[in-house]
């Protein structure tokens, strides 16, 4: 990446785990304009990451050739309008990360011809570990490709999605995944209380679990029903707990739980057209 000026318009929990990426692999913080309505927000953004914050998106993408959109999708059009004639006069290669968006609805907002990169991060992004899913509209050329890459590639992983189609799914599985776990991870927790273990104790047991399983996952290069086979030893306990997830229908739960996410994508997109 040839050290572009970053603008991001909204500098809400997404955006802050992608600066704390950018910023802590070492993108110049003078390079990283933000556009952030409240002030107790902007004042932490300039402390925490050193970047410029500015209250409105004109001032945040003044001389800045990728604009990363990170508002909530209920707003993405009027902010768009806000910045209509300056897309339409200097052309920068528009980020969203926004659920549900469309490419071809930023391009219209944005004024038309407009190079768009739709994105789905998550907020492991804050810890450079998480994973993006990128889809690039015809207008980007392989040097904003690549530029948009680079971006997201501080935060963690980047997988390119070639059917924008498929975002909505991207969305439900990665972009929503994190509060999956956390819920999994109270879930344990609450159990392993319970059975009457101290909380401190049946967080520390739940968290470090899920961390040393999530490491087996993506470290092993092992398939999670071979990992899984592996703890589950005949007639033992691990049996006796799948067995229970399996009678309460727990594939069919996480199916039917990510489907109404897809979903929910898909009517953001047409409920703020
Ligand atoms: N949170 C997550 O895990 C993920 C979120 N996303 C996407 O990221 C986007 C942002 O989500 P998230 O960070 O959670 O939401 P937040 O509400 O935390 O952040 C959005 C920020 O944008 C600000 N804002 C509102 N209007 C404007 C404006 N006109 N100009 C500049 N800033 C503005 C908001 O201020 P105010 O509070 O005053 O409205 C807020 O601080 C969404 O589109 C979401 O779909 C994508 C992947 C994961
Ligand atoms: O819940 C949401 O809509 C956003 C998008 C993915 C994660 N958070």
């Amino acid at each position: 990446m040839t050290n572009p000026t970053i603008a991001f318009i909204g500098g809400g929990n997404m955006a802050r785990s992608l600066i704390a990426g950018l910023i802590g692999q070492g993108t110049e913080p003078s390079r990283v304009r933000v556009a952030e309505p409240v002030e107790a927000q902007r004042e932490s953004l300039r402390q925490d990451y050193g970047v410029q914050a500015f209250a409105t998106a004109a001032e945040a993408t003044e001389g800045a050739s990728v604009w990363m959109f990170a508002v909530k999708p209920q707003v993405m059009r009027s902010v768009c309008a806000e910045l209509t004639e300056r897309a339409r006069t200097e052309r920068p290669l528009a980020v969203s990360v926004a659920a549900g968006i469309t490419s071809s609805q930023l391009d219209r907002w944005l004024g038309g011809d407009a190079a768009v990169v739709r994105t789905m991060p998550n907020t492991p992004a804050l810890l450079g570990a998480g994973i993006t899913g990128l889809y690039a509209n015809a207008r980007v050329s392989p040097a904003q490709r690549d530029t948009a890459q680079a971006v997201l590639a501080t935060a963690g992983d980047t997988v390119w999605i070639e059917d924008e189609a498929q975002m909505d799914a991207v969305t439900a599985v990665s972009g929503s995944g994190p509060a999956y776990i956390f819920l999994l991870a109270e879930a344990m927790q609450a159990a392993g209380e319970a059975q009457g273990l101290p909380a401190a104790t049946a967080r520390q047991l739940a968290a470090q679990t899920l961390l040393g399983a999530s490491r087996m996952l993506t470290e092993s290069g092992e398939p999670a029903d071979v990992l899984r086979k592996r703890v589950t030893s005949p007639g033992g306990t691990t049996q006796a707990a799948i067995e229970t997830f399996e009678a309460g229908g727990l594939r069919e739960l996480v199916a039917k739980a990510v489907a109404a996410a897809a979903r929910r994508g898909g009517e953001l997109s047409a409920a703020n057209d």
